[in-house]
């Protein structure tokens, strides 16, 4: 279980992140909402354990995560970036394996190379397996980053999974794709947080919903508790219409036409 107790994070005397509070059991999948510079990712930093909390406390199976090594953190969650810099052409199946590192020494297993394989096939990269990383386009680079780090956490009993945008520059069948993997995976028992832009694809996936606004938690329950026309409102500042979507009784948000000044276009 992961808990975050009033965790605020202060940089240059600004508070980026402040009192935020609430906890997720293996099991559940949790969306974290919020317009740039909300503080989503800086949230998802310290949930890492990449920043540590200037207050508050924050625990993963009971222990703080300042508290673990960083190979200790490597078993036990995986973060998918929101960038992934690779400078040097390393193959497709190298950068996979490179999520495997935490549980080798020398060389990897035969059980950490059919994992590889394994995620490859789910994500739709094993074609992708001999080809230079650096010549991928940017939507095949996102997933073949995906694999890396689903393989570090593959098996990894109640594993935190932390995904800053993951549907960002993937085409439709792929966004589908990548959040239904991870509502599997947190099925299966894993815990998964995921920032996303899409409030359709939040209503769509998440157990939960965390919208957070300047820094703070503004609503934080299911995508039918907090999706409304008035809370979309409050945290975008965008009209819009929410219906229930009747085959899934979610919400179904659309925006209605931007109100920005457009006067010195034309
Ligand atoms: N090191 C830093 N020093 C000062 N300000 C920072 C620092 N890092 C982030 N910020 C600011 O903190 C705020 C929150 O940033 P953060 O990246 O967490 O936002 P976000 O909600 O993830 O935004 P986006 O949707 O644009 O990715 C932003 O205004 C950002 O400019």
């Amino acid at each position: 279980m992961l808990i975050a107790e009033n965790i605020s994070y202060e940089t240059g005397n600004r508070m980026l992140v402040r009192d935020v509070s609430f906890s997720i059991r293996p099991g559940e999948m949790l969306v974290v909402l919020g317009a740039n510079g909300a503080g989503k990712s800086t949230l998802l930093r310290m949930l890492s354990g990449e920043r540590k909390p200037s207050k508050g406390s924050l625990t993963l199976h009971h222990k703080e995560v300042s508290h673990y090594s960083a190979p200790e953190l490597a078993l036990k969650r995986a973060v998918l970036n929101q960038q992934n810099v690779v400078n040097m052409a390393f193959l497709t199946h190298e950068i996979v394996m490179m999520g495997r590192y935490p549980h080798y020494q020398n060389d990897p297993s035969l059980k950490d190379r059919e994992i590889c394989e394994e995620v490859m096939k789910l994500t739709g990269t094993t074609h992708l397996s001999e080809r230079s990383y650096l010549s991928l386009s940017g939507g095949e680079q996102q997933r073949v980053q995906l694999s890396r780090i689903l393989v570090q956490i593959w098996d990894v009993p109640n594993a935190l999974l932390l995904m800053d945008e993951p549907v960002a520059g993937l085409d439709l069948q792929y966004q589908q794709q990548t959040l239904a993997i991870a509502k599997a995976l947190s099925k299966k028992g894993f815990m998964v947080i995921s920032i996303l832009h899409d409030i359709n694809l939040a209503a769509q996936y998440a157990d939960r919903i965390l919208m957070l606004k300047n820094g703070r938690k503004w609503y934080d329950g299911t995508a039918s508790e907090v999706l409304s026309t008035k809370n979309i409102y409050e945290v975008f500042e965008i009209d819009s219409d929410v219906f229930t979507n009747p085959k899934t009784l979610k919400p179904f948000f659309i925006p209605k036409n931007s109100t920005v000044n457009l006067s010195s276009i034309s």
